[in-house]
């Protein structure tokens, strides 16, 4: 019985990552200076299994510490309850470690991509499909015991000695500090009529018990500082997401100032891009290249969730243990991946070739991102100002992200979409993305301080709709809707931003690589299914939870029990339902529909009466300013 239960997990590549840790991507090995003659190389490509099992009642077979976050985040009741949620929160978990190894400073809400073709495979015989089959039929109510009753714990010490530290201490890269004590109001507060005048901030609530592990929202608009060892890599335990080494040319200095040189956009047309192509035009057509382009994949790889006939063919399944493999196979990707150098080759034909340095004077840091570290910048001789993102291009670990985020960009612009302006490469390392300085910030600034009332988050909404709805009808899937890629500017602008992980859908086909921050992600990428343009829905949908309740649902859960909880539930409890509008209340539930086919698309959320209650976008002002002003 226990074998025809059992449940095997193979988590490939990932033990051999951790204990290679100076295996990097190889992307970045041409890159790398050349060491001494004498030096033996690091082995690569190295894959190792590791069979995990599941007997109707336990997991078996993980490493230990993993064991230990298991049994620490998710009870055995929970696991009982769906352990196929358990075992896609493992596979997550392990993809988002070995993107941690991959980038150094992978955290939960970080964003990440991984191929469906990488390493964590999850098989599950047929009768076992079967039991968890009829538990999910008996069992669809969510399973929170667990999850909100109990203080979390702290995972700092669970793997602190472990050889594998550096990569399972995730947990404790997202504490944060403590928010600033803020009297907690007795009664909920009540989603507020705009009345014009100067906003009176409802500060969010302190959470009721300080839980000592907290996942951390991105802070972009401090700079984020990480100990590092001497390459410039994280400091296992340290805190927060590390930044890649910032070059000493990145400082903000004038003594560096050269000649300039025309740029293919005069500075007085900086600022008004994006209004003088309101109607949202494609500047160009489609890209063919990079991420943009849709690779729609077969079903060609091997992995499966289930045996299809019911067959327990695999020795593992029935002998759940640890077993460690040599080397086996490099399954070969989808999709050809662009060297360093063809990126580079693509770059150079998209960047402006003179130095900028005696055009933009930067004026002062805005925020430091995973990829580089936004400044706003005067443009010389005039008074327009711009945001420049600067980035170390040759030690980037996804050069490809980069490149698809400045094309895009380039190609599709719309008066709710941050616009490119143009961008340099100097030095064939300083890359510079120039565009429109939006200077509210983002709206999780805004979210996690303020309360909005219905119009203002209507009016929120439909901007990001619009957005949403112009690259759709192109094709084009954000991929990372959350309040983190939406700015705004002082007069209320809404904009969306980080087409980093844009990628094109051809109308009708699908995707299926993982890519996203999980807490916005759609029920369907985290399950690896295949998806379309309507995981944007949800993640606007998750966003929407955020402008009510201040953070999206799980932010407080350690990660692991926080992707298993958004696998257990699907769609996430509202919690102040009885507080929203029945128009709202019908909104959300429309974004946040599990099956995407009957989740609404942009064309009939731009036309829901939620959105006639949207007010003008001027009434964010006074909270925009109240947040900056802070
Ligand atoms: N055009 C802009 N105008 C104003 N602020 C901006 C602009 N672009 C980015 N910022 C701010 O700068 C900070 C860093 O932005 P960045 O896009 O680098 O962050 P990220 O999305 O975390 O990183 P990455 O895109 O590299 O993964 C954030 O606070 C962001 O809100």
């Amino acid at each position: 019985m226990s074998t025809a239960r059992s449940s095997k997990v193979r988590i490939r590549n990932f033990i051999g990552r951790i204990f290679s840790p100076s295996e990097k991507d190889k992307d970045n090995d041409e890159m790398k200076p050349s060491s001494s003659a004498m030096d033996i190389s690091q082995p690569y490509n190295t894959v190792h299994r590791v069979h995990v099992g599941y007997d109707g009642q336990k997991f078996s077979g993980l490493p230990q510490p993993w064991m230990d976050i298991l049994l620490r985040d998710i009870s055995l009741a929970d696991q009982k309850s769906n352990p196929n949620a358990v075992v896609t929160a493992l596979k997550f978990y392990a993809q988002s470690m070995k993107e941690n190894e991959k980038t150094k400073f992978m955290t939960t809400n970080s964003v990440f991509t991984n191929s469906d073709d990488d390493d964590v495979d999850v098989q599950l015989t047929g009768q076992v499909t079967e039991h968890l089959r009829n538990l999910q039929g008996s069992s669809s109510t969510p399973s929170t015991s667990s999850s909100s009753a109990r203080p979390l714990t702290n995972g700092n010490s669970t793997f602190s000695s472990s050889s594998t530290d550096a990569s399972l201490s995730l947990s404790e890269r997202n504490n944060v500090p403590s928010p600033a004590p803020v009297p907690t109001s007795e009664s909920a507060p009540h989603l507020k009529s705009f009345t014009g005048e100067a906003p009176k901030l409802h500060p969010r609530s302190p959470f009721p018990t300080q839980p000592p592990v907290l996942p951390q929202r991105s802070k972009t608009s401090t700079p984020i500082t990480t100990p590092s060892n001497a390459n410039g890599a994280p400091v296992p335990g340290s805190k927060g997401p590390p930044v890649p080494p910032k070059p000493s040319h990145l400082k903000i200095t004038s003594s560096t100032v050269s000649s300039g040189c025309s740029s293919p956009l005069h500075h007085s047309s900086a600022r008004s891009v994006g209004n003088s192509l309101s109607n949202g035009s494609v500047v160009s057509t489609t890209s063919s290249d990079g991420d943009v382009q849709l690779s729609n994949k077969e079903n060609s790889n091997d992995k499966s969730v289930g045996d299809k006939n019911g067959n327990t063919t695999n020795k593992a399944a029935a002998e759940p243990a640890v077993s460690e493999e040599p080397p086996v196979r490099v399954r070969a990707s989808h999709r050809e991946k662009l060297s360093d150098t063809e990126v580079l080759d693509q770059l150079r034909e998209i960047v402006n070739p003179c130095n900028p340095l005696g055009k933009y004077e930067m004026k002062k840091q805005i925020g430091v991102g995973a990829s580089g570290t936004v400044f706003v910048a005067h443009v010389a001789g005039s008074s327009d100002v711009v945001a420049v993102k600067r980035m170390a291009f040759k030690t980037q670990p996804k050069k490809e992200m980069l490149l698809t985020e400045i094309k895009v960009m380039k190609q599709y612009r719309h008066p709710n979409l941050v616009n490119y302006i143009e961008s340099y490469l100097v030095d064939a390392d300083d890359l510079w993305v120039v565009m429109d300085y939006l200077e509210g910030g983002n709206l999780t600034d805004v979210v996690v301080k303020t309360e909005l009332d219905e119009g203002q988050i209507a009016a929120v909404l439909q901007e990001c709709l619009k957005a949403l709805h112009f690259l759709h009808r192109h094709s084009i899937v954000h991929r990372d809707i959350k309040s983190d890629n939406v700015l705004l500017g002082m007069n209320g602008e809404v904009k969306l931003t980080d087409m980093g992980f844009c990628a094109q859908i051809q109308p009708g086909s699908k995707r299926d690589t993982v890519v996203g921050t999980p807490y916005w992600m759609s029920p369907e990428i985290l399950n690896k299914k295949q998806y379309n343009y309507k995981v944007d829905i949800w993640s606007l949908g998750i966003m929407a939870l955020e402008m009510i309740d201040g953070e999206p649902p799980y932010l407080r859960e350690t990660p692991l029990k926080a992707i298993y909880l958004i696998a257990q539930n699907g769609k996430p409890e509202i919690k102040q339902r009885d507080r929203l509008s029945s128009e709202f209340n019908n909104f959300l539930d429309r974004c946040l529909v599990v099956d995407p086919d009957n989740r609404a698309d942009t064309t009939e959320l731009l036309a829901h009466p939620f959105l006639k209650k949207a007010k003008p976008l001027s009434s964010l002002v006074p909270y925009i300013r109240a947040v900056r002003e802070k």
